[in-house]
């Protein structure tokens, strides 16, 4: 079975700079991927690279063992793309937009399909709206929508919850789990890590055009982020040396002490006791992807 992406060697430049530095991915097929990285790492390129929007300087890109520049028509059929600008001709309807968009496929008669996503997406209603009277969050619905018009079993997603409130983003990921579910595939970029943290089961990292890190969710948590103590103090103490050597965060009376096994949280709370601390507020926190995210970025 070819997997869904397979990305080798690519690089691309625009003019000095360098927005992919070499990068090699395969998303296998029926993964919930995710594709993170700070502002300007190279994502969106990425992306639009493997849509045939973009030329690769140099390596190849294939979606569903087809390639996207030999290939073209077939590569960009197995795909459904979701931009992250909210692109739309403003003189249609959605229904409109989603028709003229099934015959860019070639695609006749689709009414049937088209129904059945606006339902999915909660759009019934707004189906012979004009698309520039729709509200953000429902332009990026509609685009959504319109990724989907020609069943493509490869969607990526490319921060598809930007600006799109918390009731909406909840509806928008029950439907993305499910079309993952029905054996799509999903790739996902997005800045909210919670969110890939608990949607994507394994995650590549960019960083100046490189992927820096590439591992399941989990095993990114296991091997990057640890558990912390969060402590308020009532008044800041001077720490003795091995504890403060713990201390992964600290904003005056507010300490956050990393540890690994929670028989540890004892020698802590001990040793902020002798060094004098008074402890008016505790918490625990989780291993996060926020934590792994920073760590990453920070190591390379
Ligand atoms: N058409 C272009 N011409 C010149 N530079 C570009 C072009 N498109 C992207 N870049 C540059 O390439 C780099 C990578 O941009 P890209 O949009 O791929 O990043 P990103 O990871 O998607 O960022 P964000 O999280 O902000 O969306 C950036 O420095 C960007 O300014």
């Amino acid at each position: 079975m070819s997997p869904a992406i397979r990305i080798a060697g690519v690089t691309k430049r625009f003019r000095s700079l360098q927005a992919l530095a070499g990068v090699d991915l395969e998303v296998a097929q029926g993964e919930f991927f995710g594709l993170l990285g700070p502002n300007g790492a190279g994502k969106t390129t990425l992306i639009s690279t493997l849509a045939g929007l973009a030329r690769a300087d140099s390596g190849t890109l294939e979606v569903m063992g087809h390639d996207v520049v030999h290939d073209y028509r077939a590569a960009r059929l197995a795909l459904g793309v979701v931009p992250q600008e909210l692109v739309f001709d403003p003189f249609f309807s959605v229904r409109e937009m989603l028709r003229i968009q099934s015959g860019y496929f070639g695609i006749r008669n689709n009414d049937a399909w088209i129904d059945e996503i606006l339902h999915s997406l909660d759009l019934t209603s707004k189906g012979d709206v004009n698309m520039r009277l729709l509200s953000g969050g429902m332009k990026r619905r509609a685009l959504v929508a319109q990724a989907l018009v020609h069943r493509p079993p490869v969607i990526v997603l490319d921060e598809p919850t930007a600006g799109v409130d918390v009731e909406l983003r909840h509806g928008l990921w029950q439907f993305i789990r499910k079309l993952n579910r029905d054996g799509h595939t999903i790739v996902l970029t997005t800045h909210y890590l919670e969110e890939a943290e608990s949607l994507c089961g394994r995650i590549a990292m960019l960083k100046a055009g490189r992927v820096v890190a590439l591992d399941t969710t989990a095993n990114l948590l296991q091997r990057f982020a640890s558990h912390n103590l969060q402590v308020r103090l009532a008044a800041a103490v001077v720490l003795p040396e091995a504890l403060a050597a713990q201390v992964v965060k600290c904003d005056g009376v507010d300490l956050e002490l990393a540890f690994e096994r929670f028989d540890d949280v004892g020698q802590l709370l001990a040793g902020l006791k002798s060094a004098g601390a008074e402890i008016v507020d505790m918490a625990i926190g989780k291993p996060d992807l926020e934590q792994v995210f920073v760590g990453v970025m920070n190591q390379n």
